[in-house]
């Protein structure tokens, strides 16, 4: 069935395009343009019309994509109509009368998943590219939709059908023992390495997920420290609450930040301390959940009042129970930790080193030292996820996947050891290569295709 979308965003536009994919594209497009069917990828002008009732619904620059050589690989068409609401209803409505359906979310993409034009990895990159919001993303999301991955996944499956054609060698071969053990033996260190080399792959620190997802970093202390306003600060908005009272926030408050193109997820918490209210209790609860959740920790002190009591020394007992309470937060967190004091700009300022030598020392009211916390954070960014380039495990899908392969590469090189039978140790392969097929979609992945395409936008 021929559909269409609008394929820019929702709303008033300059321009809106409608995007048209399948075997009425070229029927269709030659009605709407009065019988002048544009030339093949060139941008042609022309006064759209009602295919039957020849009401005149707008002047448009159109696109005709004959198959197989556009994005879906089936027919296609493009109308770039002006981007009123108005008129993109009409023109649409016009497809719709010609029997046209309009697309599901992801549809485009899914048909051209169909006829090979992209992999499953490839089609994830170009839903990460749509969502991209900073630098890094984009770069990351581009070198996905280019093939990164699918290049190094297919790299692996290719070895394993290597090792699985020794195997199989040696099960055909089975009455003449000697050509069956060497032929066997060819299929293990393949698959030595193949092992070592998922492992290595595995074990990512969780970089290209945490890129895609956006660099977790929860701001806590006790009350009244100032951590709305930091919050505040950086996102230049007044997106929390600030008083001067302690327990102001209870809820926890999220904003994204680009800062030099790294995505961060920055959490504001309520202050840590022996909350008297319920709702505050619950609101120190979500602080303590978003720290242990966070990549990074900003564990914000008060400096003016020359109190580094809050934040005892690791392994030290605090010395008031919010102290106990941030030192347990800080330390249930596997991020990263920094200590940020606020308030420098308050008389006196602290001696140097007081709250430790890798202390940020900030005012969340004049911005003093802000630049140097965002240095810090980039520099934190830079050094443990890189830039996006390198291919790497953006989805938990693909950590599935790859750990089940590894799990049963090491099951097959176990089975080897222990003199197990071919039959079961080509099983063991077939099974690692299953794993890469449905990383890559090679393989029956019917039920991974709705929620991977359902993910996308209409008109994609
Ligand atoms: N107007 C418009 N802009 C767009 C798209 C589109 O569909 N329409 N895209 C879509 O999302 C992206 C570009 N992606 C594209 C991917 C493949 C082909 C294509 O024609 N592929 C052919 C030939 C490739 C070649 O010449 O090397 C092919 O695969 O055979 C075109 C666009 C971004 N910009
Ligand atoms: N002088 C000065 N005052 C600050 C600074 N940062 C915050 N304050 C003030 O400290 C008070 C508390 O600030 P908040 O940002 O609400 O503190 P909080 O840590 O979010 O407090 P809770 O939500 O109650 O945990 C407010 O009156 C702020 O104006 C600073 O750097 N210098
Ligand atoms: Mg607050």
């Amino acid at each position: 069935m021929t559909i269409y979308a609008l394929s820019s965003a929702p709303g008033r536009a300059g321009i809106a395009v409608i995007r048209i994919s399948g075997r009425a594209s070229r029927k269709t497009l030659y009605a709407l343009c009065n019988g002048r069917l544009p030339a093949p990828r060139v941008s042609s002008f022309r006064r759209l019309r009602h295919p039957t009732s020849r009401e005149m619904l707008d002047e448009a620059m159109v696109l005709w994509l004959p198959g197989p050589a556009n994005f879906t690989g089936e027919d296609m068409a493009e109308l770039y109509v002006h981007g009123g609401r108005a008129v993109v209803t009409a023109v649409m409505n016009a497809l719709a009368d010609v029997g046209l359906r309009l697309a599901e979310p992801g549809e485009f993409t899914r048909r051209a998943f169909g006829n090979g034009k992209l992999d499953l990895t490839e089609a994830e990159g170009l839903a990460d590219l749509i969502n991209a919001d900073t630098e890094i993303q984009r770069r990351q999301a581009l070198a996905q939709h280019s093939g990164a991955m699918r290049a190094r996944y297919e790299k692996w499956r290719r070895t394993l059908l290597k090792a699985m054609a020794y195997v199989e060698a040696s099960l055909d071969f089975s009455d003449e023992a000697d050509i069956a053990d060497g032929a066997f033996k060819e299929a293990v260190p393949e698959a030595r390495l193949l092992a070592a080399e998922l492992e290595r792959a595995l074990a990512d620190g969780r970089r290209g997920e945490i890129l895609r997802e956006g660099i977790s970093v929860a701001i806590v202390g006790e009350p009244n420290v100032g951590k709305s306003s930091l919050l505040n600060a950086l996102a230049g908005r007044e997106a929390a609450i600030v008083y001067d009272e302690p327990g102001t926030t209870r809820d926890v408050i999220e904003v994204s930040l680009d800062l030099d193109g790294y995505p961060f997820v920055l959490r504001d918490t309520a202050g840590i301390r022996e909350a008297a209210s319920p709702v505050e209790q619950e609101g120190v609860r979500r602080a303590l959940a978003a720290a242990e959740a966070a990549d990074v920790v900003l564990a914000m002190v008060d400096g003016s009042c020359g109190d580094a009591g809050a934040l005892p020394a690791e392994g030290e007992a605090g010395g008031t129970p919010s102290g106990e309470g941030i030192a347990a937060a800080v330390t249930s967190s596997s991020g990263v930790k920094l200590i940020v004091v606020n308030k420098v700009d308050l008389a006196p300022p602290p001696a140097p080193g007081s709250f430790g030598p890798e202390a940020i020392y900030i005012s969340a009211k004049t911005c003093l030292g802000l630049d140097a916390l965002k240095a810090a954070l980039v520099r934190f960014a830079s050094e443990s996820y890189g830039s996006g380039e390198a291919p790497t495990i953006t989805r938990v899908r693909h950590r599935q996947e790859i750990g089940r392969a590894r799990a049963a590469l090491v099951a097959f090189l176990d089975g080897a050891e222990a003199g197990e039978a071919p039959e079961l140790a080509a099983e063991h392969l077939r099974e690692a290569a299953d794993a890469l097929g449905r990383l890559t979609g090679r393989l029956d992945v019917e039920d991974v295709l709705g929620q991977i395409f359902g993910e996308f936008c209409v008109g994609k």
